[in-house]
């Protein structure tokens, strides 16, 4: 039973955390939740210019593991005029920023040695330890998919420490048309700026936007699914005990309604989303396409037909389908395995790897946005498609306490014929994303790899994609075809995996967003603009007083 499982694993996290807190001092300094002994006493707080504050009424964090109240979320409403706040705080910051390569660039520096200092308290294992085990409270996956998130998290601070959030601001000239002219091209900041940001990554994605935003000299105003909040909470306390000013950032935990309307009021300059491509659309159509968008991946992967390291591969696509429980924004959804795969039994080795994944070390846990039913009723759906069937999965779990209101489901492959992929409509259901562990597997020879070809072109979100092959001729067929924004090539292609060091984002949609690398940081987060000096001296002719006729 997974109350005992529940127990046992708040034993063991007991032991880390007396460990963790009873030897950290600079823990103590600006920690304010114990993340084992997590209880409806454990209060969170907003952040607004500078000051924490809380709210009249309160929701409950609830633990999905049990169901248990594990803590008091505030809860604003414009009724209490807790709204009002965050809107003039917005407001409060001028258009050109908190700093611009002309104003308070020493704000780059600052904002570099902040860097510094939170990389260095990350390389303490009792403070990582303090941090996965508060998001693994929150979001259960296992212990090494929180620990690489916050690696890649420690990583990206690493990257800009010191001199490197001057060089993302790096100005270009070029030589103008007469002595004393030249233009230089800068990157802006937007000034009042938002982020709104998803449950799966509770310190990963809201900490590598929100600080992209401040390097380039926003204020920004941050907001993330509140079931995982309390995680994003800690990180700012902690960026606060390295130096960051406490008015550069505010922190709202609260509903999406409460979040809508300080948005509609104060009319931030840009807001950048993470999350479903629903919620994407409509703040695009709310706030006339002023947003940059991360949204949800329907992502591919396809076997080429040169078969090879057979283990490797199906290990591979079981970490894509399914670790993190298959949430994802670049699980691996849809698999076109080229039947020369089969005689080397990669379906039966993938069925094998998920056999290793259990509740109880969390490598499958709750599912968080789809309801046991909604992924049953899309199941049956497939499963109408002739020759449709379950390769593996399909059920429900059973023995735990993960609450109704979650998802708890085996992970689950069905298989669907190459020959359904025709319609716009059956495409349509058969490349929904299911946000949880489901994906959908085929096989293919290379005389229908065009209607392959014709499927990954009717998909509309482009996130993440894999071609495992070594073959180029095959490899530059399906790449010269598509356009996801991060591609994996080669045998060893992935579709998950968005570290700090490449670019991680859809392409083809122009409000489409990266995060992490300077690039994305760049692109998300400032604006172009160009200033031409011009400075003289005026042509000798001027002396003579005779003025060039008007055009
Ligand atoms: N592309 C990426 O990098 C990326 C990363 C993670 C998740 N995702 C996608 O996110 C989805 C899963 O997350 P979800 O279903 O919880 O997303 P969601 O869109 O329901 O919620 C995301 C965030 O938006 C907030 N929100 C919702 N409506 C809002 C509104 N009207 N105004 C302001 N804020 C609002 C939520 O409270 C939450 O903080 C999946 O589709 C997944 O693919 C994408």
């Amino acid at each position: 039973m997974l109350s005992n499982l529940a127990a046992r694993r708040v034993r063991v996290l007991q032991t880390t955390f007396v460990r963790a807190f009873s030897g950290n001092a600079i823990l103590k300094d600006f920690a304010t939740v114990d993340p084992v002994n997590l209880s409806a006493s454990s209060k969170l707080q907003n952040l607004c210019n500078g000051e924490w504050v809380g709210t009249k009424s309160w929701k409950n964090l609830i633990d999905p593991l049990d169901g248990k109240i594990i803590g008091k979320i505030p809860n604003p409403t414009q009724k209490n005029g807790e709204l009002k706040p965050f809107i003039d705080s917005l407001l409060s910051c001028p258009k050109s920023g908190l700093h611009n390569p002309i104003q308070n660039p020493e704000r780059y520096l600052l904002y570099g040695e902040v860097c510094k200092k939170a990389a260095n308290l990350l390389d303490d294992p009792k403070i990582s330890d303090f941090f996965c085990t508060l998001m693994q409270r929150v979001v259960p996956k296992s212990y090494a998919q929180c620990y690489g998130e916050l690696e890649v998290t420690k990583k990206f601070l690493e990257n800009f420490s010191g001199d490197n959030v001057r060089f993302l601001a790096r100005s270009f000239a070029n030589p103008g048309d007469h002595t004393g002219q030249m233009s230089q091209g800068f990157r802006w900041p937007y000034g009042p700026t938002a982020l709104v940001a998803p449950f799966n990554f509770p310190i990963e994605i809201p900490v590598l936007q929100m600080m992209g935003s401040l390097f380039m000299g926003n204020k920004v105003l941050v907001k993330v699914d509140s079931k995982v909040s309390i995680a994003i909470e800690q990180f700012i306390r902690m960026l606060h005990h390295c130096g960051m000013p406490k008015t550069d950032l505010d922190l709202i935990h609260c509903e999406p309604k409460p979040m809508e309307s300080i948005l509609r009021r104060s009319k931030p300059r840009l807001i950048q989303f993470t999350g479903s491509s629903t919620v994407a659309e409509r703040l695009s159509k709310l706030f006339n396409g002023k947003v940059k968008i991360e949204d949800a991946g329907f992502d591919w992967k396809i076997l080429g037909p040169d078969v090879g390291d057979v283990d490797y591969v199906a290990w591979q696509c079981d970490q894509d389908a399914y670790a993190a429980t298959g949430q994802k924004c670049s699980a691996q959804s849809i698999l076109f395995v080229h039947t020369n795969w089969h005689k080397a039994g990669l379906l039966e080795k993938m069925e094998a790897q998920v056999a290793r994944r259990s509740l109880k070390d969390l490598t499958i846990g709750p599912v968080m946005t789809w309801t046991n039913a909604q992924i049953e009723e899309h199941i049956s759906k497939l499963l109408e498609l002739d020759g449709a069937k379950v390769l593996w999965g399909g059920k429900k779990l059973t023995g735990h306490s993960i609450p109704a209101v979650y998802g708890s489901f085996e992970p689950t492959a069905i298989y669907v014929p190459i020959k359904h992929f025709t319609t716009k409509k059956k495409i349509a259901l058969i490349c929904t994303e299911v946000f949880g562990p489901l994906q959908v597997i085929t096989d293919y020879k290379l005389n229908s790899l065009q209607r392959v070809m014709n499927t990954l072109d009717e998909i509309e979100h482009n996130l993440t994609a894999a071609v495992v092959s070594n073959d180029t001729d095959f490899i530059n067929e399906v790449l010269g075809s598509t356009i996801n924004g991060t591609t994996y090539a080669g045998r060893r292609a992935r579709t998950t995996g968005a570290p700090q060091n490449h670019w991680f984002g859809p392409c083809g949609d122009p409000r489409g967003a990266g995060i992490g690398t300077p690039e994305a940081i760049r692109h998300v987060w400032s604006s172009h603009r160009e200033i031409i000096w011009d400075m003289g001296p005026v042509p000798a002719e001027w002396e003579s007083g005779t003025l060039p006729k008007p055009t």
